[in-house]
């Protein structure tokens, strides 16, 4: 049985007084044993653990080196010192706007494994791959290059996440989003093996809103969501996790 996890990504929002959405969340969650993390920005890690009910808190990114001369950035074990327990890896936007590389995020993949974090891997097509019909060899590509060979469920999950349907309102279809992600359950245990591919959870991240989750989660390969903006407030959060929790 793979978990449900509903996983939140704060991206560069939200200050201390954010953290009142935590309290917020916690009092609409559904109970039983959907998984939730919320993944604030760095600063507020440590308050966001003391605060955090029945919530997981996850990290946005860390740094594949244990320590050192790396002004700005954060290691996966000052993120595991903080209490959260899982760090997003590969977004999209840390992929542009940092030219991380899939051999980049093999590195902190390793590194957050070696804290004891699990890892939120994404990957995705833009829209011009989609529309040269390249999704899923560009996926595939990422997959192989940034998943190293120790993943198993007790350390990874692996998010789908369409370049094209983040933050634009644009939402594959149903027929798109489980082509991809039956892909990806073939492709985890052609690489692991029946039992360890099939416990790795995967999520589809891209626009997912209150209106649209009970039908992404109609999906069999689809376990969850890892959700952007609504994620900020805990009135549109709290509806994904419950058409998770009822799917
Ligand atoms: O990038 C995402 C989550 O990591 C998705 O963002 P949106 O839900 O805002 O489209």
């Amino acid at each position: 049985m793979r978990p449900k996890i509903a996983a939140g990504n704060w991206k560069m929002n939200g200050t201390q007084s954010a953290l009142d959405e935590l309290d917020a969340l916690a009092a609409m969650l559904p109970g039983g044993d959907t998984r939730v993390v919320i993944c604030p920005p760095a600063p507020l890690l440590i308050p966001a653990v003391a605060r955090a009910k029945g919530i997981a808190i996850g990290a946005q990114d860390c740094h594949a080196a244990e320590k050192g001369a790396h002004t700005g950035d954060i290691s996966a074990a000052m993120v595991a010192d903080s209490g959260a327990a899982y760090v997003i890896l590969g977004h999209s936007e840390r992929r542009a706007d940092h030219g991380e590389s899939d051999a980049d995020v093999s590195a902190k993949m390793q590194a957050a494994w070696a804290a004891g974090l699990t890892a939120i891997l994404c990957l995705g097509e833009s829209e011009a791959d989609r529309e040269a019909g390249r999704t899923l060899e560009v996926i595939g590509a990422q997959l192989a290059g940034s998943l190293p060979d120790d993943a198993g469920a007790g350390n990874t999950v692996v998010a789908y996440e369409p370049i094209w349907a983040i933050g634009t309102g644009k939402v594959p279809t149903l027929e798109q989003i489980v082509e991809v992600h039956d892909f990806l359950r073939a492709e985890l245990t052609a690489r692991f093996g029946a039992d360890r591919g099939n416990a790795i959870a995967l999520l589809y991240g891209g626009s997912v809103k209150a209106a649209n989750a009970a039908t992404i989660f109609e999906a069999e390969n689809v376990d969850g969501a890892l959700v952007g903006g609504a994620s900020l407030k805990a009135s549109d959060f709290a509806p994904i996790v419950v058409a998770l929790a009822a799917s």
